[in-house]
């Protein structure tokens, strides 16, 4: 199981995360929901190694990440996909989905095994693989950052504010794709940061509350009453 155990971040001489502990359990979809610089980013950044722990520790099994580069923990299964997304506009959706596993440098067995399951998992990636990234609205856009981080997930996925800017036509057909890789792979332990809870219905197994950097476990009935 991922679990961060009183996670320290200091950026720029401020500090952002304040002794952080929880646990992300497999088959759960956890929301962490707080304002706009609240500290969600950067938790999602401490757990991908993006940003430096002062203290503290992010582990995998009981084993600690610390020593271990971002594109190192994707390759232990860690998806994230970030709140602006990183698309190359140039390169077609299947090329873009297919970044990771370049990174990673993925057996081509194991990346065509990866992207059948993907496409099996979120079939409205099948019908935009050949059009440019660049071309996507920002709904398609997210969708496809969700196949990204599916590419590489054995573990968890990390997602960034996925439901932003989203209209609710679109916000709705996302958290439906989101319940379905949560039914459907219950290997993974979802983590989702949001700062609207009212998006997160249907969606969310346990909800954390981020607020100044520091995180409590809370319920969505209550997170609605902050709303
Ligand atoms: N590189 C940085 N240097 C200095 N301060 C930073 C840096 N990154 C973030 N911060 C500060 O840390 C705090 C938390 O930022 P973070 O991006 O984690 O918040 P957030 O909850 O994700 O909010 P948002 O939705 O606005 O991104 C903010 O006060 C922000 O200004």
């Amino acid at each position: 199981m991922l679990a961060l155990d009183d996670v320290r971040v200091s950026l720029a001489g401020h500090t952002v995360l304040r002794g952080v502990s929880f646990e992300l359990p497999q088959g759960k979809t956890t929301v962490l929901v707080g304002r706009n610089g609240a500290g969600k980013t950067t938790t999602l950044r401490a757990i991908m190694g993006i940003v430096p722990l002062t203290a503290g520790r992010v582990t995998l099994d009981g084993d600690d990440l610390t020593a271990r580069p971002d594109h190192a923990r994707a390759g232990l299964g860690i998806g994230y996909a970030p709140e602006d997304r990183r698309m190359i506009p140039a390169f077609s959706v299947e090329e873009n989905l297919l970044l990771p596993t370049v990174a990673l440098n993925m057996p081509a067995t194991l990346t065509r095994e990866r992207l059948a399951a993907v496409y099996e998992l979120m079939p409205e990636l099948v019908d935009l693989r050949g059009r440019p990234g660049g071309s996507l609205s920002g709904g398609q856009g997210k969708m496809v950052a969700l196949g990204r981080a599916l590419m590489v997930a054995t573990r968890a996925i990390l997602l960034d504010e996925p439901f932003q800017g989203l209209a609710p036509a679109l916000a709705l057909n996302y958290a439906r794709t989101l319940a379905r890789v949560r039914d459907l792979r219950g290997d993974l332990a979802l983590l989702v940061t949001e700062s609207s809870p009212h998006l997160l219905k249907g969606v969310a197994d346990r909800a954390l509350r981020i607020e100044r950097g520091e995180v409590e476990e809370t319920t969505l009935e209550a997170l609605g009453r902050h709303d």
